[in-house]
């Protein structure tokens, strides 16, 4: 997270009177974090997280990822949980944003993930995908190749003064993409930003998922290929087939990839890469001014693009086509 927008001592304490989580005691905001502003705050009854929602989170989607982080818990899925307010609600307003609390999760998030954590990402994930099978709200995919475009445009006239050469390479990708996007796969509710930091483990146990305000409803694998970017590149930018047969092996004993979906993760894996590539070369050209945080690095997933369309077939991950269970 970060801090975008700042709230005023005062103003928390008496917005926590509309709570039963006990007195304000102490609170700081969170560095960490792009997209939205997040406060630790200690209260006499605990820890929790204030998130004030921001850009990308429509108000209208808050019911959706608050009411998912119960269903998943209900069916053990670790996850925060939504505080209610005295009327019952888990939504409200702070500072003129959208804001709501949910519970401290403990754990750290892996700064060198190691093969374990991504066996450990690939298991949760597929659990949460089974989880959700019977989540009854539905939310589309803004993020998904329809929204890449419009991102597009709104960095296309300066991607070059990032990287020579740029605005062409996504414009030819993007036309790709958008010509070769699979309609027929299996599709469900789906976390949309598992990386790393989104990810509590204690040692190599994973603790819990945290971070729901890109879920909705999309293809499935490509969630799959999402983790594949973000979790199995080493900081040389090679990309680590160890962690990604752990990873494929994991989920796919929690649920099996399909042959069609095998197939199609190297084209999913190019359009996961797309779609970080284009919100973090969006956010890296608008700092807001004065805004606590630090643009993610957009040329990252310029290289994690550039080895996705390497990949003739899902044998280049370490798994065999015939099915992930190992
Ligand atoms: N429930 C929680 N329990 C403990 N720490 C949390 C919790 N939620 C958030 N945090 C802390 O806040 C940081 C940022 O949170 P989060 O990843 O949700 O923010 P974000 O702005 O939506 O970030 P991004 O989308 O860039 O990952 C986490 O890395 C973690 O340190
Ligand atoms: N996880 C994202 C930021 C939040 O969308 C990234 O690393 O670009």
């Amino acid at each position: 997270m970060a801090v975008y927008t700042d709230v005023a001592a005062e103003d928390l304490a008496e917005f926590l009177k509309s709570y039963d989580i006990g007195e304000l005691l102490s609170y700081k905001g969170i560095a960490e974090g792009v997209e939205n502003s997040n406060f630790l705050l200690h209260t006499s009854q605990g820890a929790f997280i204030l998130t004030l929602y921001e850009k990308r989170v429509a108000e209208d989607d808050l019911p959706y990822f608050l009411s998912l982080m119960a269903h998943l818990a209900e069916r053990g899925v670790s996850c925060p949980q939504p505080a209610r307010n005295r009327k019952g609600e888990v939504t409200s307003r702070l500072a003129g944003r959208p804001a709501a609390i949910i519970n401290f999760l403990e754990g750290v998030w892996p700064r060198r993930p190691n093969v374990a954590h991504c066996s450990g990402v690939g298991e949760a994930l597929a659990k949460m995908h089974v989880a959700g099978r019977d989540f009854p709200l539905v939310r589309n995919n803004p993020l998904s190749v329809a929204g890449w475009r419009p991102l597009f445009d709104l960095a296309a006239a300066r991607a070059d003064s990032v990287q020579p050469g740029l605005h062409d390479f996504i414009a030819r990708e993007l036309d790709h993409l958008e010509a070769a996007w699979p309609t027929d796969l299996p599709v469900g509710v789906i976390h949309a930003d598992l990386f790393p930091d989104n990810v509590f483990f204690l040692g190599d146990r994973l603790s819990g998922l945290i971070d729901f305000p890109f879920a909705c409803n999309d293809i499935l694998a490509y969630d799959v290929a999402i983790c594949l970017n973000a979790w199995c590149f080493e900081p040389d930018h090679s990309f680590n087939v160890t962690k990604a047969r752990a990873l494929l092996n994991a989920y796919g004993r929690e649920r099996p990839l399909s042959a069609a979906e095998e197939a199609a993760l190297p084209l999913l894996a190019r359009g996961a890469a797309m779609r970080f590539l284009l919100t973090r070369l969006v956010d890296f050209l608008n700092v807001p001014e004065g805004a606590l945080v630090q643009p993610k690095d957009p040329l990252e997933y310029v290289r994690k693009l550039r080895f996705q369309q390497s990949v003739a077939a899902i044998n280049d991950y370490g798994i065999t086509p015939a099915g992930c269970a190992a």
